[in-house]
């Protein structure tokens, strides 16, 4: 596990859309495309942005590049809620990608119970046996979720499934989310946190006794080691450890 630390969403924004270019660069020539799980709320924006920049847009291979996303709200993709809208405006309308190689998270006319199981298929489908996204990109809530793995919801202890769909009674909407363990399966997990509200949730997560049921993010443990925080000063204010070697 790797921590660091920027001034502001602008550096994070900008080290997150090198490294996403140097995955997706690495993962297109060894393997001849790249896999990605995008994040939703508020913190990747700038980063979609950035991605789709004239100084940057050119550099990601889109033709073999193939998107999914850790997890969503189970709205139509017009809606203001939808992780995958605020994707698409800043970022896949902006950029040569197929259609055919977007992967989002929802479909009018089903159910999210009955769709998740669709989506595993479709992730068995992209990522073969070894199911590993090159890259997935994530963030995390105020309380400790990350995805849509929220606290003491029984997502947190699925072994089986890759994808999990459920009512979370709290925000009154169905979620749709990878489970742990797919996301540990990753080559590279990446996690953008900003603001002071996440402090105290970043201290337990990472400094804190090892409850996941309290604290999901916890959960987050790749088999390869790399996972990658990139956090504002004010999201690293509590953390008392030195993570800058
Ligand atoms: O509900 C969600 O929240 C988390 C954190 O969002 P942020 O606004 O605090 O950045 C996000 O990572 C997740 O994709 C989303 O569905």
């Amino acid at each position: 596990m790797m921590l660091k630390v920027f001034d502001n969403k602008e550096e994070i924004s900008a080290t997150a859309a090198q490294l996403f270019i140097d995955i997706a660069q690495k993962a297109v020539s060894e393997r001849g495309r790249f896999t990605v799980a995008l994040t939703g709320g508020t913190s990747p924006d700038a980063l979609y942005t950035l991605l789709s920049s004239p100084a940057f847009k050119d550099k990601v291979d889109w033709a073999h590049t193939f998107i999914f996303w850790g997890d969503e709200r189970w709205v139509p993709l017009t809606d203001d809620k939808s992780n995958a809208k605020m994707a698409h405006r800043t970022l896949l309308s902006n950029v040569p990608i197929p259609e055919s190689q977007i992967f989002y998270m929802w479909a009018d006319g089903k159910s999210p119970e009955e769709f998740a199981q669709e989506y595993e298929q479709q992730v068995r489908q992209v990522l073969g046996d070894a199911l590993s996204f090159d890259l997935v990109l994530l963030g995390m809530g105020g309380e400790g979720h990350t995805a849509s793995l929220f606290p003491y919801e029984p997502v947190l202890k699925e072994k089986d499934k890759l994808v999990y769909a459920y009512f979370l009674a709290s925000q009154d909407m169905f979620r749709v989310t990878l489970t742990a363990p797919l996301i540990n399966k990753a080559q590279n997990i990446v996690v953008m946190l900003l603001g002071e509200s996440k402090a105290a949730a970043l201290h337990e997560v990472l400094e804190g006794e090892h409850n996941p049921e309290l604290y999901p993010a916890q959960l987050l443990n790749p088999e390869n080691g790399k996972l990658l925080w990139l956090v504002d000063q004010a999201a690293a204010k509590d953390l008392k450890g030195n993570y800058n070697s």
